[in-house]
């Protein structure tokens, strides 16, 4: 008996002091790990919002954008969460846009009720409140305001008070100008691919609307110098852009086809046979329509009926010529230009095309820019000659209006890029027809939104230097390592085995 209480009173380990120590020890360390953890732990994910209404001279589409709560900061955070065309009840399929109700301005703010209802259904109740919610309109009001200022203010009244219905942060409803439509589809496009953030070479943007067209990108000898109306500068992330800009108002796909038609219908009444639509393609149509727009300079041919044949016959070549009687090559006063007098510094991409370029492209399967030149006109010269009525066989569920025009409409695309853009066989392969980045559609909305809401930054963000994992585990290693240095440190206290008592 006497020997084993000896033993307890020289083995330190089973002194009340050393148990005390280990045990805070322990807990100790426990409680750091656990604090480390708990105080360091992502949020449960909560969103934010924003909603945008694209009012194009074509149609009006509505998109929602989400980003987590706690990094409004943050590049390729934001995305596209749901979007919603307007639609025309009894009209279907056909959606147009806000400025179409110049004579009854009521019905645009009613026509956007339907997709701003969704709106409310996609955010949640308490982030109503604080979602920002904006209207810009581009080419279409920008005409007719052109036309019709007053007419214009009416259908920004209307579209204002239905806006304002909405459980929403109404930010104000207002007409982009050109320059704008450019540089932020020229924002979003970059962001979405990331090339902000990181510094990367960025992509340039081509949008093709209805009523206007717009180029963008950065080109390495370009200064802003030249021609000034064209330059807009960022500064983003830390990285200094200086970026080309320009949007060709009436050179929208719409309003291109109205200029070609018009200068056509100039060479007489009655009959306009048209190389860009397809043999067989015979409508009747109005005059009074077709120079209804500030775009078409021409005038109603002399002693005209009220009505004229419009008829295909479907050839390429010819319907590129058209074409380029709308691009005046002439006149330049800069050391370079596109078209119409128009600065244009050497082209330097990749390009983004996107809009009407891709829905056109796509359709006539010719999104493959690795494809030559050549080989695309030669695709479309075919489709040119194929007769109208086995165009409608073959697609009988594509809007009729949209089908006719598509022998146009890749023509124009391509006359647009290489005789107005300058691009060549080679640099075409540089255009990559895009629809959606990361599941966000390409478009001026996205960087609209993020520009308004100052969700890019100028500087680079400060971030935490390491991520929460790395965070945790260095706190646990050291923790442990610390633990094992104090058990270590009580080593001159261990029971040496020479003095292990004899238990007899
Ligand atoms: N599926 C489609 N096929 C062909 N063209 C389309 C399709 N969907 C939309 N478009 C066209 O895309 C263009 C979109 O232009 P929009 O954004 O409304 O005008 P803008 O930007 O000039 O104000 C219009 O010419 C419209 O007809
Ligand atoms: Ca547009």
């Amino acid at each position: 008996m006497s020997a084993q209480r000896e033993m307890k009173e020289k083995n330190p380990w089973h002194t009340p002091v050393t148990i005390i120590i280990t045990v805070i020890g322990v807990i100790a360390i426990v409680a750091l790990v656990t604090v480390a953890v708990l105080q360091n732990r992502p949020f449960p994910q909560k969103y934010k919002y924003g909603i945008v209404l694209d009012a194009g001279s074509s149609h009006t589409a509505l998109y929602i954008y989400e980003w987590p709560a706690e990094k409004d900061n943050n590049t390729g955070r934001v995305e596209q969460t749901h979007s919603c065309k307007i639609l025309v009840e009894n009209a279907l399929a056909f959606c147009p846009g806000i400025s179409s109700y110049a004579s009854a301005p009521s019905k645009a703010g009613q026509s956007l009720t339907e997709c701003m209802q969704e709106a409310v259904q996609r955010v949640p109740e308490k982030r109503r409140g604080e979602t920002p919610l904006y209207l810009g309109a581009t080419a279409g009001m920008r005409l007719l305001n052109m036309e019709n200022s007053a007419a214009s203010d009416s259908v920004f009244q209307s579209v204002k008070k239905a806006l304002q219905m909405f459980p929403f942060s109404y930010q104000g409803a207002r007409i982009l100008s050109g320059q704008e439509e450019g540089a932020f589809g020229w924002v979003t496009v970059n962001y979405l691919d990331d090339r902000l953030k990181q510094g990367l070479e960025t992509t340039g943007a081509l949008d093709l609307g209805g009523a206007s067209t717009q180029i963008s990108f950065v080109s390495d000898n370009y200064n802003g110098s030249e021609s000034p109306s064209n330059s807009v500068t960022f500064r983003l992330y830390g990285n200094d852009y200086n970026l080309y800009t320009h949007s060709f108002l009436c050179y929208g796909k719409d309003q291109a086809l109205r200029m070609t038609l018009a200068h056509q219908s100039q060479a007489g009444p009655g009959t306009v046979l048209d190389p860009c639509f397809h043999p067989g393609y015979a409508e009747i149509k109005n005059y009074s329509v077709l120079y209804d727009s500030p775009c078409v300079s021409d005038r109603k041919p002399q002693g005209a009926p009220a009505t004229f044949n419009h008829t295909g016959n479907g050839n390429f070549l010819e319907c590129q010529k058209t074409i380029k009687n709308i691009f005046n090559f002439t006149d330049c006063k800069y050391s370079r230009c596109s078209f119409n007098g128009v600065f244009q510094p050497l082209l330097q991409g990749p390009f983004g095309a996107f809009s009407a370029y891709y829905f056109v492209m796509n359709f006539l399967n010719l999104t493959d820019t690795s494809i030559p030149l050549d080989d695309v006109k030669e695709k479309l010269k075919r489709y040119c000659a194929t007769p109208w009525n086995q165009i409608r066989q073959r697609h009988p569920n594509i809007k009729l209006k949209y089908l006719a025009e598509y022998c146009f409409s890749g023509t124009y695309i391509l006359t647009l890029l290489t005789e107005g853009y300058n691009f060549t066989s080679e640099s075409y392969s540089d255009i990559k027809f895009i629809e959606k980045i990361k599941g966000s559609d390409a478009g001026w909305t996205l960087g609209y939104m993020l520009n308004l809401t100052n969700m890019i930054p100028a500087e680079a963000p400060d971030s935490p230097p390491l991520p929460h994992a790395g965070y945790v585990s260095i706190v646990t290693v050291i923790a442990v390592l610390i633990f094992i240095l104090f058990i270590l440190s009580l080593r001159p206290l261990w029971p040496s085995c020479s003095k292990q008592p004899q238990i007899v």
